[in-house]
């Protein structure tokens, strides 16, 4: 369906046409069956070939109208289908970006992408799988009965009763006997498997050297025979439905037969009348496909309006007050959920002016991280305050950065889009990788590997850090900036960093010496973590001088 077309007629419309040509094409599939039934009856009587050409033509007509009629509704209806599934995959990704990262915590890798995948996918079925069967069944069940009442009442009767009967049955009752065997389970199971193959794939080298691939691997396994499980359970479901159909439509068939003897109907009517309940069985067997479809695209739809729930971190990250300083903290308690970091539990104060460097230092587990995550938005303050530059002009530098598998401009264009060569190469040379991408001979095109595997270690924090210097931002956070660098590495690194101030005002997260040697002048504020008597620390030497956190 082109563009143009679309924009004419809305989703709405598009919905009301495909349901019309769904119909249309199982109404053209049961009258063929009996328009059939009838010429061969009737033929058997021998008549006037012209009596029969109305059935002749019309046989040949339901025959292509139902093959048509069934394309249509296929192109229509999916183009409906895959416009909402995309626009339930933007509201997805739009969900879990304003969540993300600590609104995230509780949900993992795996499940994050069952979320955007398969959930979107299911969200699909509810129009395709579900909606068009029921829709499409009520008229053509309404139609049969009108032309078989038509032809004799108490016929027309037995249809509607056992075209109501199996539908209460199979939409409210047999659900029921589902059990815990359905969806929500289901996609449970399917969550579980995601995250272990993503841990798999992950961990893969530290299992296989550690000789515990194949435990995990049984874990795995273990997930898919339990959804195996489920389908089983599935099937035997969809397998009572199948034979509630069948069992209605012999009783059916069964009435019409013990009728039509009392009826004074024509013997063609007769075998129109003997069709119909098969036609109506094809009609209902639709309806059980549709009950099996639902409660998984249910639970579809409700994880992903779970998702709109998920709380925004930082409802308030709003504004803060610009001035000379480009950091201020007062009293500043952070921690996750609500529960302080040991080094962070007293209350942090401490300003950063503008273009200086502020370096934070503490042991290990003491907050640091959460405090970068603080200043970032990420994560609200448990308690005090954080004034300065808004959190949008803040940027982060981590310890391991996601480097993108794409090539080296694709991973500087996520900072800005609109960026040129002249622009690229520019933050590239002030990270110290100008010369070593200009000297690679696909330049900026060239690809850098999954997480950045086909570069070092230092060259990948450097990528990382031509893109944050790319994004514009006043304050700098870089969280261990040097961690798993060797020392001339992370010397060179820390002279291209120092080199950043004044045009940014750094906040330097280390446990490094090399680090707070180089960063000597810089304002400090140390995370004290209350430690037992008699306990040594590798951090003790730092926090033998307590720094100045002004
Ligand atoms: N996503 C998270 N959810 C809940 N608690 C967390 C989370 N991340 C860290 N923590 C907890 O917050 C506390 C501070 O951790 P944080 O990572 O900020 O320490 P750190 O000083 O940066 O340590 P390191 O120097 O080892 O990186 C720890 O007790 C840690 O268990």
């Amino acid at each position: 369906m082109s563009r143009e077309s679309r924009r004419r007629l809305g989703a709405g419309a598009r919905t009301v046409l495909a349901t019309g040509l769904a119909a249309g094409a199982q109404v053209s599939s049961v009258a063929l069956l009996l328009t059939s039934g009838w010429l061969v009856v009737r033929a058997a009587e021998q008549p006037p070939v012209l009596y029969l050409l109305v059935a002749v033509t019309s046989v040949r007509m339901f025959g292509v109208s139902r093959a048509v009629l069934r394309y249509a509704e296929r192109l229509v209806s999916h183009d409906v289908a895959l416009e909402r599934a995309v626009e339930a995959r933007v509201g997805a990704y739009r969900a879990l970006d304003r969540a993300a990262p600590a609104g995230l915590a509780g949900l993992r890798h795996g499940e994050v992408v069952q979320r955007v995948v398969q959930d979107v996918e299911r969200t699909q079925d509810r129009l395709l799988r579900v909606r068009l069967p029921w829709t499409s069944a009520a008229a053509t069940t309404t139609l049969l009965v009108a032309v078989t009442a038509w032809l004799l009442p108490a016929a027309g009767l037995v249809l509607a009763l056992q075209a109501l009967l199996v539908a209460v049955i199979v939409r409210w009752v047999l659900p029921r006997t589902r059990g815990r065997s359905s969806a929500g389970l289901e996609l449970t199971q399917e969550d579980r498997l995601a995250g272990r193959v993503t841990e798999l794939t992950r961990t893969a080298p530290d299992l296989l050297a550690y000789g515990s691939s194949r435990e995990r691997a049984e874990q795995a396994h273990a997930v898919v025979d339990a959804m195996a499980r489920l389908d089983r359970g599935d099937t035997g479901w969809q397998g009572r439905g199948t034979a509630l159909v069948l069992a209605s439509t012999a009783l059916s068939l069964l009435a019409v037969v013990v009728l039509v003897p009392g009826a004074s109907v024509p013997a063609s009517v007769v075998g129109v009348l003997v069709l119909a309940p098969l036609g109506l069985a094809e009609v209902l067997e639709s309806l059980v496909e549709a009950e099996r479809h639902r409660p998984a695209v249910e639970a579809a739809q409700r994880r992903l309006d779970a998702l709109e729930t998920i709380g925004v971190p930082v409802a308030t990250a709003g504004r803060r007050t610009a001035s000379t300083e480009a950091l201020r903290m007062q009293d500043l308690v952070v921690g996750w959920a609500g529960r302080p970091a040991p080094g962070a539990a007293c209350g942090l104060t401490a300003t950063l002016p503008r273009g200086q460097v502020l370096l934070v230092t503490g042991p290990s587990g003491s907050g640091k991280s959460t405090l970068a995550a603080t200043l970032l938005g990420f994560l609200p303050p448990v308690s005090g305050r954080v004034g300065g530059v808004d959190p949008c002009r803040i940027g982060l530098l981590a310890q391991d950065e996601t480097v993108l598998d794409t090539t080296v401009r694709e991973n500087l264009r996520v900072a800005d889009p609109g960026a040129d060569d002249e622009a690229m190469l520019a933050v590239l040379d002030r990270a110290g990788l100008g010369t070593f991408v200009r000297s690679l001979p696909q330049g900026l095109d060239t690809a850098v590997g999954e997480s950045g595997s086909r570069l070092s270690g230092g060259e990948r924090q450097r990528l990382a850090l031509a893109r944050l210097l790319l994004a514009d931002h006043d304050v700098l956070v870089l969280d261990e900036p040097t961690e798993h660098l060797d020392a001339p590495t992370a010397a060179a690194l820390l002279d291209d960093l120092a080199r950043l101030v004044p045009a940014h005002s750094l906040v330097v997260v280390t446990h490094s010496p090399a680090v707070v040697d180089r960063f000597a002048g810089a304002h400090r504020l140390h995370l004290e973590v209350p430690r037992p008597a008699g306990v040594d620390h590798a951090d003790a030497a730092l926090a033998s001088s307590p720094p100045s956190a002004t």
